[in-house]
């Protein structure tokens, strides 16, 4: 990837070289971050290199299209965030990016809320930049809700039919528009501290984004599993998810055996934790920036 290709429409004449360079290691780390969550395999219900799960709509192949078009929207959502962009931008660069998304997938969502919550990060990690301070889990949340903050609030709050917001007024399920609004206390509160700690007991990356999934499935408000399987489905993926957690999750030898089982059920119901999937990809990039930040 060029910089000149990745920032042309916007900002470029603006950034210096170094800047540049920054945005591009950003929005890399975003890339390989929606790689590290479809990879993943066995993931309840969710899509993987391995199979479908509960999707007829989409496969692997359909993902990697989607992530090969976002590869502009980081970087620029990233330059926005340096440059002191209000959330106005912000939105309208995710509004690009998910028409840019449905015209690779032939109009299937694979990564709406993806695109909302690590181009949020992205933005913050922009900010953090910018004011020339240390990017760490906790300088990006203080970055997303001191800019934002109000912003996203008023976001959520906004009338519409999306599926989400459907799903929020029936179900009192927050979704994404929350997650944002509150500066994203899934990921920073649940996700990522859960990948810290298996990494810590040494189990490595596959058992750590594993227990990050898990923790999120078991703590999340999914209006994905809402909208498909209403309050009995998101009842079933919860309590499936906390029994994994509170057994140990991947300490126990026998966790792989039982992340599947898991994952049949799900595929079984036609039930997808879709939005506990991007919220994972964004706790990784979270730990991705963190370790970028260690080695700069
Ligand atoms: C804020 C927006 C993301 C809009 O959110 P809203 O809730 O109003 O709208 P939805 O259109 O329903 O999209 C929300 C997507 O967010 C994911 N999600 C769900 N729960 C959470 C959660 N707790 N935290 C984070 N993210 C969550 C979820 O994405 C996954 O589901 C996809 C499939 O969804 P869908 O099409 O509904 O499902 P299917 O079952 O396949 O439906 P059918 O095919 O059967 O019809 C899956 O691939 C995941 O991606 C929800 O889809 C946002 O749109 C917005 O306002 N954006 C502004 C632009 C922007 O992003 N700017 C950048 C930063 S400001
Ligand atoms: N791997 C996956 N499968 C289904 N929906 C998703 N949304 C984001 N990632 C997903």
């Amino acid at each position: 990837m060029s910089a000149t290709v990745l920032l042309a429409a916007e900002n470029e004449s603006r950034l210096d070289a170094a800047t540049r360079r920054f945005c591009l290691r950003v929005a890399r780390a975003a890339l390989r971050s929606l790689y590290d969550e479809l990879s993943l395999y066995p993931k309840p219900g969710l899509v993987s290199l391995v199979d479908n799960g509960s999707h007829a709509d989409m496969d692997a192949g359909t993902f990697m299209k989607s992530l090969f078009s976002l590869r502009h929207y980081f970087a620029r959502i990233t330059a926005a965030g340096h440059a002191g962009g209000g959330f106005d931008e912000l939105k309208r660069l995710g509004a690009q990016a998910e028409a840019r998304m449905l015209a690779a997938t032939g109009g299937v969502n694979t990564h709406r809320g993806a695109i909302f919550c690590l181009g949020l990060l992205c933005a913050a990690a922009g900010d953090c930049r910018r004011r020339g301070i240390a990017i760490d889990a906790w300088t990006l949340r203080a970055a997303l809700t001191m800019r934002w903050g109000a912003d996203l609030a008023a976001h959520a709050r906004a009338p519409g039919a999306s599926h989400g917001q459907r799903m929020a007024a029936l179900h009192a399920a927050g979704g994404a528009r929350e997650e944002g609004a509150l500066g994203l206390p899934s990921v920073f509160g649940l996700a990522f501290p859960a990948l810290r700690r298996t990494l810590a007991a040494g189990r490595g990356w596959r058992q750590a984004r594993i227990d990050g999934l898990f923790a999120l499935m078991a703590g999340v408000a999914d209006t994905n599993v809402y909208y498909r399987g209403g309050a009995a489905g998101a009842a079933l993926v919860r309590g499936l998810a906390q029994r994994f957690v509170a057994r140990g999750g991947t300490a126990r030898p026998e966790w792989l055996r039982e992340a599947i089982r898991c994952h049949r059920l799900l595929s079984r119901r036609r039930l997808s934790p879709g939005g506990a999937a991007d919220l994972l990809a964004a706790a990784c990039l979270v730990q991705r920036l963190c370790e970028a930040e260690g080695e700069a």
